[in-house]
């Protein structure tokens, strides 16, 4: 499983972030059972850990550093070749990645290149609580990725099948420029076409997917796979936790359980 595969086997953390979500059964429509990280965020200890594990990662890949030389000029853009080892999350080659995180049933999911981040980008509306946080620890900026018409400036836009209905994602023109490294952030990973449709819009600008990290996967959507690679930019799908929504152990107030 992802924990194992990436340093965090018996980390404590886990557990208290994992108890910490809670499961609404049938929202926001029957059949659905809804991961809500509101009750994350009520948390403090399981919150903070959460963004810390992001914020260890990639800080451990020397992102702080190169940040706080962030320029808007490729020219002044330290970029380096970043090989993943067991101890600082243990990525593998993109394929055998996906594979194996198929295989253990992925929650937490984590797309994975090898170099610098520049800017984070959160993916609305829950995106944004987690993607801020992690931006100013690590030192890179933060771009949303909105829903329609929530944007002043001019925008280009992306639409999306989810796992209730269909949706949009909209990025102003300009926020960030072509070359530049980027990092998607978003609570959860269902079907994927939300990483999917923010991978692609950046694509279009220009920019360089480094990664896309989610708090939470849902691994009874195997498509996601083939979604991510038809996508230009590296991608893989890893766990840390193991929350399943409908298994055993669960009980209809939304308990959780950890692996
Ligand atoms: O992998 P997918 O099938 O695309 O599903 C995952 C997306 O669904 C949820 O957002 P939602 O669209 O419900 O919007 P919200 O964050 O505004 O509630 C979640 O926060 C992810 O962004
Ligand atoms: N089951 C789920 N829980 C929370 N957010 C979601 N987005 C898509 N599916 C979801």
């Amino acid at each position: 499983m992802f924990a194992s595969e990436n340093g965090l086997r018996g980390d404590p953390r886990l557990k208290g972030i994992s108890e910490a979500i809670r499961v609404v059964p049938h929202f926001p429509k029957p059949g659905i059972m809804f991961q809500d990280i509101t009750t994350l965020l009520l948390d403090h200890k399981a919150f903070k850990d959460t963004v810390d594990i992001f914020v260890d990662r990639y800080r451990d890949m020397g992102i702080s550093v190169v940040a706080g030389t962030l320029s808007l000029s490729l020219s002044h853009t330290h970029t380096h070749t970043h090989t993943h080892t067991e101890k600082d999350f243990g990525f593998r080659e993109f394929t055998i990645r996906i594979i194996i995180s198929h295989l253990v049933g992925a929650r937490f999911f984590l797309l994975s290149a090898h170099c610098v981040i520049w800017y984070i980008i959160g993916v609305e509306a829950r995106g944004f609580m987690f993607g801020p946080s992690i931006a100013l620890a690590i030192g890179a900026k933060f771009v949303p990725l909105r829903k329609p018409k929530k944007l002043p400036g001019e925008v280009i836009s992306e639409q999306y099948e989810l796992e209730y209905g269909s949706d949009c994602l909209e990025m102003h023109i300009g926020a960030v420029q072509p070359g530049e490294h980027v990092l998607v952030i978003d609570d959860l990973v269902a079907t994927g076409g939300t990483l999917s449709a923010a991978i692609k819009l950046l694509e279009r600008v220009g920019a360089e997917v480094v990664e896309c990290a989610c708090v939470i996967g849902l691994p009874e959507f195997k498509d996601v796979m083939e979604l991510f690679m038809n996508l230009r930019s590296m991608c893989t799908c890893c766990q840390f936790l193991h929350l399943t929504a409908n298994a055993p152990g669960q009980d209809a107030t939304g308990q959780c359980r950890a692996n």
